[in-house]
């Protein structure tokens, strides 16, 4: 099957995936965004440049980027001679690790494409991802988090006939099926048949996931070029360089972690990133000390306990020069705690894995640093705000945020239908959020329109868990809508119509873990309700379910 519709490019829907116009795509090039570079010759060129300097920090070990460049080829020499070849996906799914940044770059340098799963999707999750994309092999760690993984590839291996390779890092435990990746890495390296036939800087490169609305993951496809221009934007407006020193605390799948600037605004830099194995704010604040970080991500959910641990005792951040915090909305009260607690700048981030990212600036008046969400990263990422009706709202106004530009996809991969909605006629993509823009260009997030909830910055698709619900066979209706919750900004509430005995949370959750479902999509609260509202044209009706039953304030 081909990978890409040739007429994608002539306006015809594509199937697979669907590229930016010529017009636009000769712009972006001769605008110097996309550069034709592709992350396994922007690896080769940080390695030259930056040999020695230190790349990458997991724990005790430390990989310079030449040592980094190595590791990547032999990894994709042991690839190869396992079959991997350009245009293929792979599913990844791998905690923050050295390991995960090696296949990564391998993966790119021969133009096999990696789908982003994260380290809490389970069963029903990883087999829906491997099928969307017909992936052949799917990487994974033995255990992590107290999770056996090497249970779950087996179960995903059974019902994706698809999947030849079952690459494990850490102990196969002689499982019939299973390939090392230390042995893969361990492979004598082969630079040139590595590079024999190298994928194009504007073919896909990777395919990260959808928060989804509609009822399963999307996947989006993001090219060399264009997440090469994300990261690079991201780390100019960080004020990156060779001495910053990254930390990932957030899953490393994470666009965020990823590219904004996170790994790769880092590595173009000469920087060093140093990996978290946990979210807990000690090991944070270790790493922090030893390090000399720089540089962090977080979401709004981890602020509180990165506060409540400086409280607890002396911490030693004072190589810390800014704080990002991003998906999901920062209090505005919280945010004016961290810029005052904390002795570095704070950057709240507002984007999405389809494509925009905003940032605050370094150098912006307190007020709008603890306030907006910022400004779009490129000066070519066009930005509509827009009423129920699709026409612009005035400045100040409260509209849909719609946008287009050099790194936002043109549609998701292999979603025709979706696509015709998700999408204007001339290519801007509907981002389902609610803004406002300040004269100066600031959007804040006043709310959102999709179905979803954002559960401490990982996004739930109502729908996709709402369709679980309903296989229970005594659920007879089911809504999942967003309750305001101190500690995760917001938290799931599964309003049901039953037709026998009641289901506590605790069944609800032993059933969708049944099915195979991601625990975090588990609802947090049940509430059994006697009827559905209903809306004029027959839908039920959350915000009538809201306005009963949750309070509006947290
Ligand atoms: O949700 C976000 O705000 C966000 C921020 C940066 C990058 C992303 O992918 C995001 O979804």
């Amino acid at each position: 099957m081909p990978l890409e519709n040739p007429h994608a490019s002539e306006g015809v829907p594509a199937d697979f995936w669907v590229r930016w116009p010529a017009e636009e795509a000769a712009r972006y090039r001769k605008a110097g965004y996309w550069r034709g570079e592709t992350f396994g010759d922007q690896l080769d060129r940080w390695a030259a440049r930056f040999g020695r300097r230190t790349a990458l920090v997991d724990g005790g070990s430390r990989w310079s980027y030449a040592e980094l460049n190595a590791g990547a080829e032999r990894l994709a020499t042991g690839l190869r001679e396992l079959g991997l070849r350009r245009g293929q996906r792979v599913v990844v799914q791998l905690p923050n690790c050295a390991e995960f940044v090696i296949v990564w770059f391998a993966l790119l340098r021969l133009g096999v494409v990696p789908v982003h799963a994260l380290p809490g999707h389970r069963r029903n999750e990883i087999t829906h991802l491997a099928t969307l994309a017909e992936a052949t092999a799917y990487f994974f760690p033995d255990q992590h988090d107290r999770f056996d993984y090497r249970e779950l590839a087996e179960e995903v291996a059974t019902a994706c006939p698809g999947l030849k390779h079952l690459v494990v890092l850490g102990d196969p435990q002689d499982r019939a099926g299973f390939t090392s990746l230390n042995g893969l890495m361990a492979t004598p390296a082969d630079p040139d048949g590595n590079r024999a036939d190298p994928p194009a800087a504007d073919d896909i490169a990777l395919l990260l996931l959808s928060g989804g609305t509609t009822g399963t993951p999307k996947l989006i496809p993001r090219t060399h070029d264009d997440y090469a221009y994300n990261a690079r934007q991201c780390a100019t407006v960080a004020r990156m360089d060779a001495d910053s020193v990254y930390l990932a605390v957030l899953p490393i799948a994470f666009n965020y972690t990823m590219s904004c600037p996170g790994l790769l605004g880092t590595l173009q830099v000469g920087g060093t990133v140093v990996m978290a194995s946990n979210p807990y704010p000690r090991t944070a604040f270790r790493l922090i000390e030893r390090e000399r970080v720089t540089i962090t991500s977080l979401n709004p959910t981890l602020v509180p306990h990165w506060l409540a641990e400086l409280d607890r005792g002396p911490a030693d951040l004072s190589s810390l020069r800014v704080l990002q915090v991003g998906s999901a909305r920062l209090a505005d009260d919280v945010a004016a705690t961290v810029v005052e607690r904390l002795d570095c700048t704070l950057q709240q981030v507002f984007g999405m894995s389809e494509g925009l990212i905003c940032l605050t600036r370094l150098d912006d008046p307190v007020e709008l640093l603890s306030t907006t969400q910022g400004v779009p990263v490129s000066d070519d990422d066009e930005i509509l705000i827009v009423d129920g009706g699709g026409r612009p709202v005035p400045d100040g106004q409260v509209g849909e945020l719609l946008t287009r530009g050099p790194y936002t996809l043109r549609g998701y991969y292999r979603a025709p239908e979706q696509n015709r909605t998700s999408f204007t006629e001339d290519g801007f993509y509907r981002t389902g959020d609610q803004v406002r823009r300040l004269p100066s260009g600031h959007l804040t997030v006043i709310g959102r329109v999709k179905d979803q909830i954002n559960r401490g910055g990982v996004k739930i698709d109502a729908t996709e868990v709402e369709g679980h619900l309903l296989a229970h066979p005594e659920i007879v209706s089911a809504a999942l809508v967003p309750e305001a919750d101190g500690k995760l900004g917001e938290r799931s509430v599964a309003f049901l119509v039953v037709s026998g005995e009641q289901p506590s949370v605790k069944t609800i959750g032993a059933f969708l873990r049944g099915r195979g479902l991601a625990p975090y999509k588990a609802p947090d609260r049940v509430e059994i309700v006697a009827q559905m509202p209903l809306t004029a044209v027959g839908k039920i009706d959350k915000k009538a379910l809201a306005a009963t039953y949750i309070g509006r304030r947290p």
